[in-house]
């Protein structure tokens, strides 16, 4: 039989576990090194025949600690982020809001009522430089003080591995934002993914021979990569409701080709950003759909013209380019 994760809204809708072995992080991205450290959460339930926990906030706790920042950028919104966990093959999945209420907890109530009480945690796997608590004042060492009373081990996770996690989020970041999708996508592991609702734009494409589905993004604070044209796989998928109970990814039934733009349409207005899908060999009404968008390779950059008749005929070129991609 598949795996099948299980997810859980809230800590409260979690049931005790008799043999949980758990991390806990905001693993954006699930890159090659967060996929690592799954890897060793995974060997480590299996040694004592537990299950995997992966305990998550969201949102984001920097967005509810620091309100007043609006820098952050996500590599994957949370609806990617449980497919990924999924695929990844971790048993149970808590996403529990970052309240103030729960970040004011001691380090100590933490660890008796999220993870030994609620969780049924029999051990931990976790970063060395991991803080939890109010003001973040629990660490590592109180992880360790407290395991012999509560009956738990703990599991390091080496330096180098955390360090890798942070060289991986890095580069990931620096190359979407320059386009380098190859780059990105080598160290996410797969490729990245926008999601997002079609919506209608000025329905100019359709007369100018390339329709393209509007795309508005379902998280507002998702990373967008560097503007110009690439090459994109693109699927209708069903929005996926975060619910407890377990996780049926869907699989969509046809993955369509096509060219991405991403931009500010210097030719038409210039104004405002736009992210927009040409499907090739696709003639369908999609508008109020949700479209996940994989990002395969970089064409060009976006670019401003004399004329519209200009930008038509190097839509024509970017279309062989594309279309010579995938067919290599
Ligand atoms: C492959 C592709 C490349 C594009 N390149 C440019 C470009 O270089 N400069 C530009 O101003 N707009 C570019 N656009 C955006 C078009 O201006 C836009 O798709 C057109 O105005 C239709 O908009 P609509 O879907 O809102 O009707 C590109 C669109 C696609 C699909
Ligand atoms: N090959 C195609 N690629 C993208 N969208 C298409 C395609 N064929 C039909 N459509 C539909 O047409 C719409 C895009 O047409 P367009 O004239 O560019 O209008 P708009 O400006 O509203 O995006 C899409 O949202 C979709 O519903």
């Amino acid at each position: 039989m598949q795996h099948q994760m299980k997810i859980y809204k809230n800590l409260e809708d979690f049931i005790p576990l008799e043999n949980a072995v758990v991390t806990i992080g905001t693993f954006d991205g699930v890159h090659v090194g967060h996929q690592k450290i799954l890897s060793t959460l995974k060997e480590s339930a299996k040694a004592i025949g537990g299950e995997t926990v992966l305990l998550t906030f969201f949102p984001h706790p920097r967005m509810i600690l620091h309100p007043e920042d609006d820098s952050l950028r996500l590599i994957n919104d949370i609806e990617e982020k449980v497919q990924q966990l999924a695929d990844a093959g971790i048993d149970h999945l808590i996403i529990t809001p970052f309240t103030r209420d729960f970040s004011n907890q001691s380090p100590e109530e933490y660890i008796r009522e999220v993870l030994v009480d609620r969780i049924g945690t029999k051990k931990i796997v976790i970063g060395y430089d991991h803080r939890f608590g109010k003001d973040r004042s629990g660490s590592l060492n109180d992880l360790l003080g407290h395991a012999e009373i509560y009956g738990y081990t703990v599991e390091e996770i080496p330096e180098q591995d955390i360090n890798d996690v942070a060289v991986s989020s890095t580069k990931i970041r620096e190359a979407l934002i320059k386009g380098d999708i190859n780059t990105a996508n080598s160290y996410l592991g797969y490729p990245f993914q926008l999601t997002g609702m079609v919506i209608r734009g000025n329905q100019l494409g359709r007369n100018i021979g390339y329709p393209t589905a509007n795309l508005q993004v379902h998280e507002s604070h998702k990373l967008i990569p560097a503007y110009g044209i690439y090459a994109v796989e693109a699927a209708i998928i069903e929005p996926i409701k975060i619910k407890t109970g377990p996780y049926s990814p869907n699989l969509p039934e046809r993955v369509l080709q096509g060219m991405g733009y991403i931009g500010t349409r210097p030719t038409v207005d210039g104004v405002g950003r736009s992210i927009e899908i040409h499907l090739f060999d696709f003639n369908e009404d999609i508008y109020g759909k949700t479209l996940r968008v994989k990002f395969l390779h970089f064409i060009r950059h976006d670019q401003w013209f004399e004329t519209m008749q200009e930008l038509i005929d190097q839509m024509a070129v970017d279309e062989k380019k594309v279309r010579a991609f995938f067919t290599h």
